[in-house]
C-alpha cells in the first residue's frame, strides 16, 4: 500500500507545478504549490508538508539556501531538489543540505512520483552528509552536463558520506580516474591519502608486493620491509585501476584483505588492520572475464557495490564543446596562448567520434594551444589535425547528431509533458524538422520547386501542399534572400 502525504511543490514554472501537482494528486497526495522562496516559507508554516519538492533557481533566490534550516525545524520532512543546473556542484550541494533526492531537469515524472513514495516510506533517510563540514566546491574537476554525466554526479553525491566500494566502468580515457579522485577529494576521507595503482602497468609478479607490501628478504632485492599501497592508503582511498588485469592469485589475496580488513605483507605473518575505501575501475567486461575463468565472481560482487558507468564521449556529444573550451581555458591558465573555438570548429568537434574519448580531446586542445598560429581555431585548422585513419568525421557524424538530438527531444517531451492529455509527438517532431529540411533544399535550388521535389524525392504537389501547410513562401527561399 502506498502512503499518501502532504506535498509542497515549489517552482516558478507554472507548467511544472501543474503537471507535478496533478500527478501527485492522482496518487492521493495533498498538494500545494509555491512559486518563490517567500511563498514556500509561508506554506511551510501553514501547510506543514511531509515532502518538499523545490527548484533551485527561484525568482527571489537560491532554492537550496534555507533547506538546511527548514530541515532543522522539520526533521521529519523529506526534501526533493529539482534543478536545471545539472552540475556535480548542485548534486553535491543538494546532498549536503540533507536532501532526500536530487533530480536534474528535465526529470522523468515517474521517477519523481517514485521518489515521493520512497520519501514517504522512509522518513529516516534524510540524514544526508551532515558530518562532512564544508566541502571544497571550487575547481570541481568534472566537466559535462549531459544526462549521462548528471547520473554520474548524482551517484557521486550519494557515495560521499559512506564507504561503499565503487566500480567505475568505461572505455579508456572517459575519466574513470578523475571520478575516483573526485569521490575521494569531496568525501570525508579527503584529508587522508589517495593512492592509485594500475594493475596493467606493473609486472604481474610484483603486484602482490606492491599492493600488500613485503618483508625484508621476502624475495631477491627485498632489502627492507616496505609498506604496500594498502598501508599507504590508510584512512584514505585506494584506487585499483585496470582491475580486470589483476592476476588470479592476487585477486584471491585481495578478496581476503577486503573480507578481513587486514593486510599481511609478502613474506610476513603479522596482519596489519587497514581502513581504506576501495574504488576499482576497468574498461573490460568483467562478467565475460568471470565466464572465462579469469576473474573471481566473489571479488566482483565485493567491488561492484556501487557501479558508476562513464559512457564514451561519442554518446554524450553535448559535452564535447564544453570540454574543448575547458581544456583551451586550462591551457591558457598554464601560460599557453589563449585560443578561441569558432562555431564551425565546434560543430566539427561534436561530429567526431572520439575513439580516445576525453583524453584524446584534451590532447588535441593542448596541441592546438601550442601549435596553432591563429587565435581562433576554425574547422579548417581542425581538419588538418583530426587523424584521418578513423575516416572523415563529417561523413558519419551528422546522422549520429540528428539521432541524438531527436532522442534528447523525445526524452524531454516524455519527461515533463507526459500528463498532457493528448500529445502528437510524431506530428510535433515533423512540424519542427520538416520545414527546416524544406527551407534548406529550396534555398539550395534557388526556390525551384521541381528541382526541390526531385531532391526531396517527393511529388511536386505534395511539396506545394507542405509549403502551404507550413506557411513557407518558395520565392523567399531563394539563396541569398
Ligand atoms: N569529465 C571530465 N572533465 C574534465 N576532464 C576530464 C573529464 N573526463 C576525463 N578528463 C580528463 O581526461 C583525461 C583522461 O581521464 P582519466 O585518466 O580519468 O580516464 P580513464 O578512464 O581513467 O582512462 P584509462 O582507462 O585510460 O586509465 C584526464 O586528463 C582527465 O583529467
Amino acid at each position: 500500500m502506498r502512503a499518501s502525504g502532504a506535498i509542497l511543490v515549489v517552482d516558478d514554472d507554472p507548467a511544472i507545478c501543474v503537471v507535478v501537482g496533478e500527478a501527485l494528486r492522482r496518487q492521493g497526495h495533498k498538494v500545494k504549490t509555491a512559486a518563490s522562496i517567500r511563498e514556500r516559507a509561508a506554506l511551510m508554516d501553514s501547510f506543514s508538508p511531509d515532502v518538499l519538492i523545490t527548484d533551485v533557481m527561484l525568482p527571489d533566490g537560491d532554492g537550496l539556501d534555507g533547506v538546511a534550516d527548514i530541515l532543522e525545524r522539520n526533521p521529519d520532512l523529506n526534501v526533493i531538489i529539482l534543478s536545471a543546473q545539472n552540475t556535480l556542484n548542485t548534486a553535491i550541494r543538494a546532498t549536503e543540505k540533507g536532501a532526500f533526492e536530487y533530480l536534474p531537469k528535465p526529470f522523468d515524472l515517474n521517477e519523481l512520483t517514485r521518489a515521493v513514495s520512497d520519501a514517504l516510506g522512509t522518513r529516516a533517510a534524510a540524514e544526508g552528509a551532515d558530518d562532512q563540514g564544508d566541502l571544497p566546491h571550487d575547481g570541481l574537476p568534472l566537466v559535462g552536463r549531459s544526462p549521462a554525466m548528471q547520473e554520474v554526479y548524482r551517484t557521486i553525491a550519494r557515495v560521499l558520506s559512506n564507504d561503499l566500494s565503487i566500480l567505475v566502468l568505461g572505455e579508456s580515457g572517459t575519466g574513470k580516474e578523475l571520478v575516483a579522485e573526485a569521490i575521494h577529494s569531496l568525501g570525508k576521507r579527503r584529508t587522508k591519502p589517495f593512492i592509485a595503482i594500475n594493475m596493467a602497468a606493473i609486472p604481474r609478479e610484483l603486484i602482490e608486493a606492491e599492493l600488500f607490501g613485503y618483508e625484508k628478504g621476502a624475495f631477491t632485492g627485498a632489502h627492507a620491509r616496505t609498506a604496500g599501497k594498502f598501508e599507504k592508503a590508510q584512512g584514505g582511498t585506494l584506487f585499483l585501476d585496470e582491475i580486470g588485469d589483476m592476476p588470479m592469485e592476487a585477486q584471491t589475496r585481495l578478496l581476503r584483505v577486503l573480507q578481513s580488513g587486514e593486510v599481511t605483507t609478502v613474506g610476513g605473518s603479522k596482519p596489519v588492520r587497514v581502513n581504506v575505501r576501495i574504488i576499482a575501475a576497468t574498461n573490460k567486461h568483467l562478467p565475460q572475464l568471470i565466464e572465462d575463468g579469469r576473474f573471481r565472481q566473489d571479488l566482483y560482487y565485493r567491488l561492484n557495490v556501487v557501479p558508476i558507468a562513464l559512457p564514451p564521449l561519442r554518446e554524450r556529444r553535448e559535452d564535447v564543446i564544453l570540454l574543448a573550451r575547458h581544456f583551451l581555458e586550462r591551457a591558457a591558465q598554464d601560460g599557453l596562448p589563449r585560443k578561441a573555438l569558432a562555431d564551425d570548429a565546434a560543430q566539427l568537434l561534436m561530429a567526431w567520434h572520439w575513439p580516445g574519448n576525453v583524453r584524446e580531446l584534451q590532447n588535441m586542445m593542448q596541441r592546438l594551444s601550442v601549435l596553432s598560429r591563429e587565435n581562433v581555431i576554425t574547422a579548417d585548422i581542425l581538419r588538418h589535425m583530426l587523424p584521418i585513419e578513423h575516416g572523415p568525421a563529417d561523413t558519419i557524424a551528422p546522422t549520429d547528431q540528428l539521432v541524438h538530438a531527436v532522442r534528447d527531444w523525445a526524452k524531454r517531451q516524455l519527461g515533463i509533458g507526459i500528463t498532457r492529455p493528448q500529445r502528437a509527438l510524431h506530428d510535433d517532431l515533423l512540424a519542427v524538422v520538416e520545414p527546416v529540411l524544406l527551407e534548406e533544399v529550396l534555398s539550395s535550388v534557388d526556390g525551384n520547386q521541381i528541382r526541390a521535389a526531385g531532391l526531396l524525392g517527393i511529388n511536386r504537389n505534395t511539396l506545394r501542399k507542405k509549403l502551404t501547410d507550413y506557411g513557407l513562401d518558395p520565392l523567399q527561399l531563394r539563396m541569398g534572400d
